[in-house]
């Protein structure tokens, strides 16, 4: 065996042979991780190239590779055998991204969130079975755990240090650091290191999340909230939470244009929906709507009112294109204050937006709400847009990588 016997190499510490969660701590070695995001609304795959330089020290990221297919596993809820489709496609980017001789030593993970959490549990595991029997088609290393529901917090704990590695924060002393905010279909998570020791004192100990890295261990204020993700707070806006499966009920809504009729999906249902023609339309109706999904249930920490800067992703971030108030390519900085400008303009001047896009008004005034009633951000308080940083993507998958690997450990 040509990767066994040889101090240097990377197989001799993290083959199938021996554990497969020991990082390598060989000098300048070359691995490969291929973490799948089962998301709600799509499956994604990051295919990781990783480079150890320093042997004590965290790995350089050296490539991403990205793609990503629509709708999520959840949508096969029914039908379980159709899901492998998407990720049979995907499997075949991660086989030319990955060299030959590296497939049987690069793990293949897979994380799902909050579309396999708000399944019934017997419809998710079907799911996940179809899921590791794909896995087992195919040249990689499959690892005991390699497929399962991740719970919110480590998805905020993951994002969190998929920023902070990409920032460059991540060293022996951590000085600076930033805060996320992660905006999916089904949750929404904030993760961020308290500044103030009152932070930590004056929450329950279920907001509080600690890991070692660098023999230090560290406290991160983060919580995943369960159906606060966009497309959650449109069903429950709509009142359609919990009566899924009356597929000939039609939801009205303040948010939509006054004559609009339409559907969308999420998960494994179909939800029609029609604006309010007899009664009010337009951001002051909407807002209230949207309001009460958050007001009172989202935890509003002291510190946040000093000004703080988060990165925002995901579904912050692609609404704010959609909204024109970021360019997509380079993103941008944007206010609190900007998102809920920009969700007036568009609710009280429905019908001049493009009918393509219609529920924009009601997509930015949740995120308004979230930001304002929800976390109690100020008017001025910073969001950094982005999708990408050096061209990797703005995700807690990176983060699960690294943890997988072990430099760092979650107490
Ligand atoms: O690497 C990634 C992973 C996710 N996303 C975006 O993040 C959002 C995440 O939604 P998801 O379906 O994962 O929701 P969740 O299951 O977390 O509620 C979607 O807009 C995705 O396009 C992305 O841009 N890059």
């Amino acid at each position: 065996q040509a990767y066994m016997g040889n101090g240097l190499d990377f197989a001799a510490n993290f083959g199938n042979y021996l554990s497969p969660v020991t990082r390598p701590a060989n000098a300048s070695r070359i691995f490969y991780a291929i973490m799948f995001d089962a998301g709600s609304t799509g499956t994604r795959i990051h295919v990781y190239t990783f480079i150890q330089k320093d042997p004590d020290g965290l790995p350089v990221l050296d490539n991403e590779m990205y793609s990503s297919e629509k709708p999520g596993l959840s949508a096969y809820a029914d039908n379980p055998e159709n899901a492998g489709y998407s990720l049979r496609k995907l499997l075949v980017v991660a086989k030319s991204t990955v060299p030959r001789v590296e497939w049987k030593r690069t793990p293949v993970v897979l994380r799902a969130t909050a579309g396999l959490r708000r399944l019934p549990l017997a419809k998710a595991l079907a799911l996940l079975e179809e899921v590791q029997y794909v896995f087992d088609e195919y040249p990689f290393y499959v690892p005991a755990d390699s497929v399962s529901i991740m719970d919110g917090t480590n998805e905020g704990i993951f994002a969190w240090v998929t920023m902070n590695f990409l920032t460059g924060n991540l060293r022996p002393n951590i000085k600076r650091t930033v805060g996320i905010l992660d905006l999916g279909g089904g949750s929404t998570q904030i993760t961020f290191l308290p500044k103030s020791k009152k932070t930590i004192k004056n929450v329950s100990a279920d907001f509080i999340a600690r890991f070692s890295m660098f023999n230090t261990t560290h406290e991160l204020y983060t919580h995943s909230y369960s159906e606060k993700g966009i497309k959650a707070a449109r069903i429950a806006a709509l009142g359609a939470s919990g009566s899924e499966g009356l597929e000939w009920k039609v939801y009205k809504t303040s948010c939509l244009p006054k004559n609009y009729e339409g559907e969308f999906q999420f998960g494994e249902f179909t939800y029609k929906v029609t604006g309010n023609p007899e009664g009010y339309t337009g951001y002051k109706a909407c807002y209230q709507e949207m309001k009460k999904i958050v007001k009172g249930i989202i935890q509003q920490p002291n510190e946040l009112k000093d000004g703080a800067v988060f990165f925002a992703f995901s579904y912050f971030f692609d609404h704010a294109v959609e909204a024109d108030l970021i360019d997509e390519n380079r993103g941008g900085a944007v206010q609190t204050r900007d998102f809920r400008k920009r969700a007036k303009e568009v609710c009280n001047k429905m019908s001049m937006f493009n009918p393509m896009k219609a529920f924009l008004c009601m997509d930015l005034t949740y995120i308004t709400c979230l930001l304002k009633d929800g976390y109690g951000f100020k008017e001025n308080t910073v969001l950094e847009l982005i999708k990408k940083v050096n061209n990797v993507e703005a995700s807690w998958a990176l983060g699960a990588a690294i943890n997988y690997f072990k430099y760092i450990s979650l107490l």
